[in-house]
């Protein structure tokens, strides 16, 4: 079985005139390990499978299969509890407490999950141990979102999932984050799964899938996906 399954997944907003599809009968799998980018264009849909697969949202029609768990199945506390212990979230703007410190944003999931791993470590594996007592002002963007993958790896998840995580840092920047996750896959055998609108970043990925209107225009298996240090940015 795979790790994530869509099957025949329909999500729409509203209702009569004003209905939107925002997610139009879209099926796919993902495995353990892989490194997947989800491409396409403002208002394809990306957003709204992120959101499916973080189960921060529910399918109108279809189903989400989660490491062999029907998400689309899962009341409120089910979904929370859920979102708690298999995701772990990257967003682009970093999200991290702005009066806490890198060491104590990390530690935070000590709250949320009982076997939480140890922040140094976490700093260590993402090369910001000297930083672990500064606050996110002191330190730059690539550096903040580092700190938000550390965070984000911190319950040990299942998956990790990022939305659009390079967005707001410079292309070098950009890179080191990219290369990070990249070796997450490789080298520790994570799930990563990104949302992003550059066709450069899908260079990279195991999978490919390009969405557009709502619909999968194409899954792509990349063979040889490129180290990111190899992508001409
Ligand atoms: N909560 C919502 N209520 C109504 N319509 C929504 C909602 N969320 C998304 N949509 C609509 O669904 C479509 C897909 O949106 P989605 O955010 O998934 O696209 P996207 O590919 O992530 O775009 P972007 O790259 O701009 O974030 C859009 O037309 C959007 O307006």
């Amino acid at each position: 079985m795979s790790l994530v399954e869509f099957q025949d997944v329909v999500k729409t907003y509203g209702t009569g005139e004003g209905k939107q599809i925002a997610v139009n009968h879209v099926d796919f799998t993902i495995e353990k390990g892989e490194f997947v980018v989800i491409l396409g264009q403002s208002g394809a849909g990306k957003s709204t499978v992120l959101n499916m697969l973080g189960g921060m949202d529910v399918p109108t029609q279809g189903k989400v299969i989660i490491d062999g768990m029907e998400v689309s199945a899962m009341n409120d506390k089910q979904l929370s509890n859920y979102r708690a212990k298999t995701i772990g979230f990257v967003f682009q703007f970093y999200n991290l407490l702005p009066s806490l410190t890198a060491y104590e944003n990390i530690a935070l999931t000590k709250n949320i999950v009982k076997d939480a791993l140890e922040p140094t470590e976490l700093l260590k594996a993402v090369g910001l141990e000297e930083h672990k007592d500064k606050f996110p002002s002191q330190m730059s963007g690539g550096e903040q979102q580092r700190v938000s993958i550390a965070r984000a790896l911190a319950k040990n998840p299942r998956i990790v999932l990022g939305d659009e995580p390079t967005g707001a840092l410079d292309s070098e920047t950009g890179i080191t984050v990219l290369e990070l996750l990249q070796d997450l896959c490789k080298k520790k055998h994570h799930t990563v799964i990104i949302v992003t609108h550059n066709a450069d970043i899908a260079k990279c990925a195991d999978k490919v899938i390009r969405m557009k209107n709502g619909k999968i225009r194409e899954i792509i298996h990349n063979e040889h996906p490129l180290p990111v240090r190899e992508v001409n940015w």
